[in-house]
C-alpha cells in the first residue's frame, strides 16, 4: 500500500505507521547531516581565506583546510542510503533502538543518532543470527530513497522481546533479495545494508597476517574485500592512512567496475592497480601466450635474471674478445692485464651487492688500474696521494668511460630485460647457465619493438632488486633530504599538537610536511605510493588472486613487508598459465603459519538453475571444489541454441536477450581466438573498456570478476579447447545474474548436456 493511504477500515496500516515513525528518525539524521555540511563548508571557506605568512601559519592553514576538505568529501559521499538499518537491543534498563548507517552522527546534545557500520556497536547488525542473537531482538533494514523511507524489512530473533505495538508493525521482504534483483549498471555498488554474517567475518578479520577468502563465483569475495578495505581504513586509520592500502585487480576494466565502491563508502585513500601497473613507468595490458606466461611465472626465472646480470659483468675477453683492457688516452696507450680485470670482476661479484651498487667498486678499481698503467706508460712513479685526482681525470675521458661501461655497465631493469629477451644468443647462453632447455630459452625471444606484457612486470621488478641503484651522490643527497624531512616533520608535529589536530588523528606530521614540501599540492598517500616502487603498503588486497604466478607473488610481497594481506579468489576459476593450485602452496613461503583461509559458500549472483549447469563444468574444472549455493531461485531456465559456423543469427539472438532484460546489461563471452569473429558479427557491441554499454563482447579472461543480467556464451567448444578451458567455461557461465544462453556452432559439449532438449 502506498505511504499516506489508509486501508479500507480507515485505520492506519501497521506498515505505514512503522514507516512514518522511521521517517521521523531519518529526517532528524538528514537535518543533522545538512547542518554538518554547512558548518564544514563555512570552515573550509574561512580556512582558505586566512591570509597567513610564515611556515607555522601556512602549515596550520593547510592542515585545517585539508581536514575540512576531507570532511566535506566524507559528508558528501553518504547522501544515498545514509541510514539503512536498526537493531533493537535489550538492556537491563530497557530496550535500545540503535540505527546503523554509512557514517556515525551525533545530535547537538552529543547523543548518538547514527552508528557507523564499521564501529563495534554496529557489529550485531551483521553478526546476529537466530542461533546467536547477540542481544538483538529485532534487526530491521530500512530502504530509503532520496531521503524517503520507502520500505522496511524485519527479522525477529526474540518475538517476546518486542512490545505489542512493535509486534503489530512487523514487516518483511528480504532486503537482500530485493537488492540482488535490481538490474546491473556496469559498476559495482556497495552492500553496507545487506552484508551477510559470513561476509562480516571476513570484513572485520584482524589486520595482521594473510587472510585468504576462497569462495565460488558470486559469493561476494570482491565486494567483501572492498568493504574490508573501508573497515580497516576506519579501524586502523593511524597506521593505514600513512602507508596506504593497495588493491590489486586483474585488469583495468575490472578496476573501473569496482572503482565506485570505496568512494561510496567515503574512502579515497586506496591505490588501485593491476599487476601490469605495479612497476612505476610501465603500464602493461597485453598477456603473453600460455607457454611463455607459464615460463615467466616460474621462479626459475629468478636464476635466469641473476645469470643475465652476471652476463653483463664482463672481462675484456667477454666484452671485446681481447686478452687485456686497452684504452687510448691523449695519445698514450694504457693496458690493464686481463687477469687484473678478471680479479676485479670476481671480487666485485663476491661483494654480494646489487649490480649497480657494486659498480662503484668496479669503476674505482678499474680506474686505479688504469692510473697505474698510465704512470707506467709515461715512465712516472705512481703517487698514491694523487690517485683520486687521476681517477677523476681518467673518468672524464670518453674512451675510458666506454671501456668501463662495456665491462660493468649501469643497467636499468628495462635495459637488462629488453637486452635479454631480444637477443637470441644471450638467451641461449644465459638460459643454459640457469638450467633452461634450448627450447625454453628460444620461447622467451621476442621482437625488439614488442610492448611489455603483464608477465614481464614481475621480471622487471625482480631485475630492479638485482640491479639496485647507484647510490653514490644520491645517498648523500638523500641523507640531507631525510634530515630536512625529519626537521619539517618535527615542526609539523608541533603545529598539529599546538592546533589540537594531533589528537583527532586526521592528519599525520609526515603527510602534512610532505604537503607543505610540494607547495600544498594535493599529493595524497595514494599518489606518493603509486609512484614509488619501494613503497611499503600498510595492507594489500589481491583480487582474482588465483591468477597470480609465483613470480607475481614475489612482486606483491615486496610491497607489503609486514605481510598484512587479504587474498581473494577461487581456485576453480584459475585460467592463467602459472596461476595458483593451492593457497598454502602459494602463500606459506611468505608468511609461515600466518595464512588463514575463510570460505564463502553462498552465491548471491547466479540463480540456481544456471548454477546447476555451471556445477557440471566445475566437476571437470576442479573436482575438489564444492559449487556455492545460490540464494536466487528466480531467472529464466538456461538454454542452448545452435548457430551456423559463420555466426549468422547471433545478432538477432543478442537483440532478443537485450529486449528481455529491459534496463540491464548483456555480455557475449567467447574464447580468445573467436573474439574477432564474434565482434564482426556484433559490430555495435562494446569492448571490455566500456562496461556501461548495453552489450559487451569479452573473452573469458576479461569477464573474470564481472557480472551481467544476461550472458551469451558463444562456442563453448572453443573455450574448452584452451589449456584450463573448463575453468574458463565455468567463469563464463557464472557471470549471469538472470539469463544464460549457450550458442554452439558445433555439437553441444558433453559437459553441457543438461542444456540439451
Ligand atoms: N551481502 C550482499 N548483499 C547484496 N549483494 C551482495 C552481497 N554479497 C554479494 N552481493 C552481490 O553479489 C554479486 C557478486 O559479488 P562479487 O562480485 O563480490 O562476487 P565474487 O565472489 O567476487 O565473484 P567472482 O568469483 O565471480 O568474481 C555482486 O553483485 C555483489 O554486489
Amino acid at each position: 500500500m502506498p505511504v499516506g493511504q489508509s486501508d479500507t477500515s480507515g485505520t492506519v496500516s501497521p506498515e505505514r505507521a512503522a514507516l512514518a515513525a522511521e521517517q521521523g528518525r531519518v529526517d532528524a539524521m538528514y537535518t543533522r547531516l545538512d547542518e554538518l555540511r554547512d558548518r564544514t563548508a563555512h570552515r573550509l571557506a574561512a580556512a582558505h581565506l586566512q591570509e597567513r605568512s610564515g611556515f607555522a601559519a601556512i602549515v596550520e592553514r593547510e592542515s585545517r583546510a585539508y581536514e575540512h576538505a576531507r570532511e566535506r568529501a566524507r559528508l558528501g559521499s553518504v547522501e544515498e542510503g545514509l541510514c539503512f538499518g536498526r537493531i533493537d537491543i535489550v538492556h537491563d534498563d530497557g530496550p535500545e533502538a540503535r540505527y546503523i548507517g554509512r557514517i556515525g552522527l551525533r545530535d547537538a546534545e552529543y547523543e548518538t543518532i547514527l552508528v557507523d557500520w564499521r564501529a563495534p556497536a554496529a557489529r550485531p547488525f551483521y553478526a546476529a543470527t537466530p542461533g546467536d542473537p547477540q542481544g538483538v531482538i529485532r534487526r530491521r533494514h530500512l530502504r530509503v530513497r532520496r531521503r524517503r523511507v520507502v520500505g522496511l524489512d524485519d527479522e525477529v530473533f526474540d518475538i517476546d522481546g518486542l512490545g505489542a505495538d512493535d509486534r503489530r508493525r512487523l514487516v518483511g521482504e528480504a532486503a537482500l533479495l530485493s537488492s540482488l534483483r535490481s538490474g546491473r549498471t556496469g559498476r559495482m555498488g556497495d552492500i553496507v545494508a545487506t552484508i551477510q554474517t559470513e561476509q562480516d567475518r571476513v570484513i572485520r578479520a584482524r589486520l595482521d597476517g594473510v587472510l585468504v577468502v576462497q569462495g565460488g563465483p558470486g559469493t561476494g569475495k570482491t565486494v567483501a574485500a572492498l568493504h574490508r578495505a573501508a573497515y580497516l581504513l576506519y579501524t586502523h586509520r593511524h597506521v593505514l592512512e600513512r602507508r596506504g592500502v593497495l588493491v590489486v585487480g586483474p585488469n583495468p576494466a575490472f578496476l573501473r567496475y569496482i572503482g565506485d565502491v570505496l568512494p561510496s563508502l567515503g574512502e579515497t585513500d586506496a591505490v588501485m592497480s593491476t599487476l601490469g601497473g605495479l612497476f612505476p613507468g610501465v603500464s602493461a595490458h597485453r598477456h603473453d601466450p600460455y607457454p611463455v606466461a607459464a615460463l615467466k611465472g616460474d621462479t626459475r626465472v629468478v636464476d635466469l635474471l641473476r645469470s643475465a646480470v652476471a652476463d653483463r659483468q664482463r672481462t675484456p675477453r667477454e666484452a671485446f674478445g681481447a686478452d687485456d683492457l686497452v684504452v687510448e688516452v691523449d695519445g698514450t696507450t694504457l693496458t690493464v692485464p686481463g687477469s687484473t680485470c678478471a680479479h676485479i670482476v670476481r671480487t666485485a661479484r663476491g661483494l654480494r651487492l646489487a649490480h649497480n651498487v657494486a659498480r662503484r667498486y668496479t669503476v674505482t678499481e678499474l680506474l686505479s688500474a688504469l692510473a697505474r698503467a698510465e704512470a707506467e706508460a709515461l715512465g712516472r712513479p705512481f703517487q698514491r696521494e694523487d690517485a683520486r685526482f687521476v681517477r677523476e681525470r681518467l673518468w672524464s675521458e670518453d674512451p675510458v668511460r666506454e671501456a668501463v661501461d662495456a665491462l660493468w655497465p649501469v643497467l636499468t631493469p628495462q635495459a637488462l630485460l629488453r637486452g635479454l629477451l631480444t637477443d637470441r644468443d644471450a638467451l641461449s647462453r644465459v638460459g643454459a647457465r640457469a638450467g633452461f632447455s634450448p627450447d625454453e630459452a628460444a620461447l622467451l625471444h621476442r621482437p625488439a619493438d614488442a610492448d611489455w606484457t603483464v608477465q614481464d612486470v614481475p621480471l622487471l621488478d625482480e631485475a630492479a632488486e638485482l640491479l639496485g641503484r647507484d647510490e653514490g651522490g644520491r645517498r648523500a643527497r638523500e641523507r640531507r633530504a631525510a634530515a630536512e624531512r625529519a626537521e619539517e616533520e618535527r615542526y609539523a608535529q608541533g603545529v598539529l599538537e599546538f592546533t589540537g589536530l594531533a589528537d583527532e588523528g586526521v592528519l599525520d606530521a609526515a603527510t602534512l610536511a610532505a604537503r607543505h614540501r610540494h607547495g600544498g599540492a594535493d599529493l595524497t598517500t595514494a599518489e606518493r605510493a603509486g609512484a614509488d616502487r619501494e613503497w611499503a603498503y600498510g595492507h594489500v588486497i589481491v583480487d582474482e588472486a588465483q591468477e597470480l604466478s609465483p613470480m607475481a607473488w614475489r612482486t606483491v610481497m615486496r610491497r607489503v613487508p609486514t605481510r598484512s594481506l587479504t587474498v581473494v579468489g577461487d581456485l576453480a576459476q584459475t585460467g592463467s598459465a602459472a596461476g595458483a593450485v593451492s593457497w598454502t602452496g602459494a602463500l606459506e613461503p611468505y608468511a609461515r603459519g600466518k595464512v588463514h583461509v575463510e570460505r564463502l559458500r553462498v552465491n548471491y549472483r547466479t540463480p540456481a538453475p544456471i548454477m546447476e549447469v555451471a556445477a557440471d563444468v566445475l566437476r571437470e574444472a576442479a573436482p575438489d571444489e564444492e559449487p556455492p549455493e545460490s540464494v536466487r531461485e528466480d531467472g529464466a531456465p538456461p538454454r542452448a541454441v545452435p548457430l551456423p559456423a559463420d555466426l549468422d543469427g547471433l545478432a538477432a539472438l543478442v537483440d532478443g536477450e537485450r529486449g528481455r532484460i529491459g534496463e540491464g546489461k548483456v555480455a557475449v563471452i567467447t574464447a580468445d581466438e573467436r573474439v574477432a569473429a564474434v565482434r564482426a558479427a556484433l559490430p555495435t557491441a562494446a569492448r571490455a573498456e566500456e562496461l556501461e554499454n548495453d552489450v559487451v563482447v569479452l573473452t573469458a579472461t576479461e569477464a573474470k570478476g564481472l557480472e551481467f543480467d544476461a550472458v551469451v556464451v558463444v562456442d563453448p567448444q572453443a573455450l574448452l579447447a584452451a589449456p584450463r578451458g573448463a575453468n574458463d567455461l565455468y567463469v563464463a557461465l557464472t557471470r549471469a545474474t538472470r539469463r544464460l544462453t549457450v550458442a554452439h556452432t558445433g555439437p553441444l559439449p558433453a559437459v553441457l548436456r543438461r542444456l540439451a532438449g
